[in-house]
């Protein structure tokens, strides 16, 4: 007898040395016996203190059900079960993974009365395998495009899982990198993260706000007594956090994308960390939040311009369409506006694209402080913008006053490289549903809308009417009648005199283009000038101009008339012609007419478009000895310095300010200062569009020396021209280099 108690002595003796667990339970899955590793796990002191319990004392009810469970299954069926997986949950809360196998132990008769159990620990296993699917996983999530808080809060659940009594947050630095922002933080207390979003980083702001300003990881045991948090205890004191371990995100770049920061509840942290598992973590959540930082990027490049950052073409369409839905449904009104900016080309060649680029994004600004927020501006393309107005503001009164504004707003004077000049913009307005039923036909409608504020003179807004359209299709039918006109001597020319304002002598003649239509009768030129060079059709009608002009000079040339300055008008299609030069060389050779008696006029905008090529092609024209003007002089941005690089011989004043020149002093201003630049440049200056003797006395007056206007002559047929001619011959002109 003493020989089996101490046979059982020296059994209990062995397997309590025995790290697996070793245990046998009745049928009522009651403990009969335990060793010590069971015990110990369970916080029980005394291994007999577990007998005679069930699981369903020691664990949650859920684990308990489960190893009940199993354990009766083997008691049924009599067949042991082999080799599974299972856990346990610690009183701690950290959590046993153990292989166990369970068998039926059989009395002599065969008879079933318990079970006995052996587990053996796989914690580390099984915690590697979990790391590497839960990594699999993430990576799937981030591939799939799952939501970054998604993915961040996946991401610090497996490592909670890993790390025992570890809380993880991720914090994400905001645009301006000064601020974190919250991420994600499944097992903090939410109080606690709404606490810290928004916290400004720096040299001592707890771990997070420290580790992104430094870019180092920052490790604080003792959350309470670390100079770091000094400002933070009261913050975390009341959820019980007593250690942080914070680690930066760093991009490839080497750029502090946010912070991954593990927490205790109780104790320090540094003995739970694992540096390979931390160092996989951190970069993980950098490729979570680099992909979607460039998805963002490029889902914002998709759809925004990125040089204003509007919203683009695209993204207008997809709004606008639902905006019309939410308007039909609602019975209210849109209006569509089409804003493009006055000679903008004109603006980039002569300031530049650098400065170009500084207008657009001013006016897009100046367009959206006016525009209230919840209407729509977007940038449509080069120099055109479309606002969409809904509600109330979109009737046409409210309208009006707005249209005002953005116009008065954009008209602002700018100031930019040291100069100050003012831009313009023409508007043209349709609105849902009188002037269209979907988006394109409204588009297209406040373009033309547009362009009409554009034909009657820019700086101004129209309202979209049917007429407009009609008028596209009477343009497209004269365009039609000009070429046939043109090939049917429909076609021909006047002449307006010029004249030397001293002495009153003829000095020259400029030839205008006329059109007799056989049904309408008399074209003004400012109806079809526009459109020809609209359709190109302008470099045929200036063909023939040319070809007439030669001709009518050789025809004076042969019934003996002195020589005299021919002026014709260039349009800038024309002269971007590549012929150009060669072209004219032969004209005037066939008619054997001298370059040096014949003018080309061509406009400031055409210098401005393109310079360069301006300079090379006029240079070329010099050098035949033809004479070049500027004509409208002063309505362009032509700056002194620009001016001088092309060899022109005079300068047209523009008609506009001659009308005022009388009475306005701004405009007296500036026909003194366009005399004193033709002046300073050694050019003739001619003042055009001369009707009354008190503008002829100002001009005198002003130092201006050739005028051309209604007071003098209007435009003429050949034969007035031969009568002023018979009666004195014509002046050479003053001031030009033959
Ligand atoms: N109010 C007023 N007007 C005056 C006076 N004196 C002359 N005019 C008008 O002013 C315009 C002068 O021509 P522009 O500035 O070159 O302006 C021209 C020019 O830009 C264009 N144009 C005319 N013929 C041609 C041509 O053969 N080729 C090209 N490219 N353009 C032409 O059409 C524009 C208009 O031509 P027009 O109607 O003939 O109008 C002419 C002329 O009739 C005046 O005292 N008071």
């Amino acid at each position: 007898m003493q020989s089996l108690a101490g046979h059982t002595e020296w059994l209990r003796l062995v397997v309590d040395q025995v790290s697996d667990y070793l245990f046998i339970k009745d049928r009522d899955c009651r403990f009969v016996f335990a060793n010590r590793s069971v015990a110990e796990d369970l916080g029980i002191k005394n291994a007999v203190d577990l007998l005679g319990r069930s699981d369903a004392d020691i664990h949650s009810p859920q684990l308990a059900r489960k190893y009940e469970a199993d354990e009766r299954e083997v008691m049924r069926s009599g067949e042991p079960k082999i080799d599974f997986e299972e856990f346990i949950i610690r009183p701690d809360g950290t959590r046993k993974w153990v292989s166990s196998s369970k068998f039926p132990l059989r009395g002599e008769n065969g008879v079933v009365y318990g079970i006995f159990g052996i587990s053996r620990d796989i914690t580390a296993r099984k915690r590697t395998e979990l790391l590497m699917t839960g990594q699999a996983r993430i990576l799937e999530m981030i591939a799939t495009g799952r939501p970054l808080p998604e993915v961040l809060e996946a991401l610090l659940c497996m490592i909670e899982e890993q790390l025992d009594g570890v809380l993880g947050s991720i914090l994400l630095l905001d645009e301006s990198g000064k601020r974190l922002l919250h991420g994600a933080a499944p097992s903090l207390p939410k109080a606690y993260c709404d606490h810290i979003h928004g916290v400004e980083i720096g040299q001592a702001v707890g771990s997070c706000g420290t580790a992104a300003f430094t870019g180092q990881p920052v490790i604080v045991d003792d959350i309470m007594t670390n100079p770091l948090w000094a400002p933070y205890t009261a913050l975390a004191e009341p959820f019980g956090l007593t250690s942080c371990w914070s680690t930066p995100i760093i991009s490839h770049d080497k750029k502090v994308l946010g912070t991954f920061a593990m927490y205790r509840q109780g104790g320090p942290i540094a003995d739970v960390a694992e540096s390979k598992l931390i160092a996989d973590t951190v970069r993980l959540a950098a490729i979570a939040i680099e992909r979607t930082r460039a998805e963002e990027r490029i889902r914002f490049l998709a759809e925004n311009d990125t040089l204003t950052g509007l919203p683009n073409r695209r993204e207008l369409e997809h709004q606008l369409e639902q905006l019309l839905v939410d308007a039909e449904k609602n019975k209210t009104g849109v209006a569509v506006v089409f804003c493009d900016i006055d000679r903008f080309k004109s603006v980039n060649d002569s300031f530049g694209h650098a400065i170009g680029d500084l207008v657009l994004q001013i006016v897009s600004e100046r367009i959206r402080e006016v525009l209230p927020d919840d209407h729509i501006l977007i940038r449509f393309g080069g120099d055109e913008f479309v606002l969409v107005i809904s509600g109330g503001l979109a009737e046409k009164t409210n309208l009006q006053e707005l249209l005002g504004r953005v116009r008065a707003a954009v008209a602002a004077p700018m100031h930019l490289a040291g100069q100050t000049f003012r831009i313009t913009c023409s508007m043209g307005t349709s609105v849902y549903p009188e002037d269209g039923a979907t988006a394109e036909v409204l588009l297209q409608h406040a373009d033309t809308a547009m362009y009409q504020s554009k034909k009657s003179g820019r700086d101004t807004f129209q309202f979209y009417d049917r007429m407009m359209s009609e008028g596209s299709l009477m343009d497209l039918t004269l365009l039609e009648d000009m070429r046939v006109g043109l090939e049917s001597n429909q076609f021909f020319l006047e002449y307006q005199p010029q004249f030397d304002l001293q002495s009153g002598q003829l000095i020259g003649l400029e030839a205008l283009a006329r059109w007799n239509h056989p049904k309408k009768g008399r074209v003004p030129p400012s109806r079809f000038i526009p459109l020809a060079e609209e359709s190109g059709l302008i470099g045929a009608l200036g063909d023939w101009v040319l070809e007439e002009a030669c001709r009518q000079v050789q025809r004076w040339n042969e019934k003996g008339y002195d020589p005299i300055l021919m002026a014709v008008n260039v349009s800038q299609r024309q002269f971007s012609d590549v012929n150009l030069v060669k072209k004219v060389k032969e004209t005037l050779q066939v008619h054997g007419v001298k370059p040096s008696a014949f003018e080309f006029e061509i406009t400031e905008s055409l210098l401005a478009e393109s310079p360069q090529m301006a300079v090379a092609k006029l240079s070329e024209l010099r050098a035949m000895g033809m004479k070049l003007a500027i004509d409208d002089f002063g309505t362009g941005y032509s700056s002194l310095s620009a001016l001088r690089s092309f060899p022109l011989t005079r300068l047209k004043i523009d008609r506009t300010f001659i009308e005022n020149a009388a009475s306005d002093p701004g405009s007296q201003g500036i026909v003194r200062s366009i005399i004193l630049l033709g002046r300073e440049l050694g050019l003739n200056v001619i003042a055009e569009g001369v009707e009354t003797n008190a503008q002829k006395e100002f001009l005198l007056r002003s130092g201006c020396v050739c005028g051309q206007g209604y007071l003098f002559g209007a435009p003429m047929g050949a034969d007035e021209i031969v009568k002023l001619l018979a009666r004195s011959p014509p002046a050479q002109l003053r001031g030009i280099a033959s």
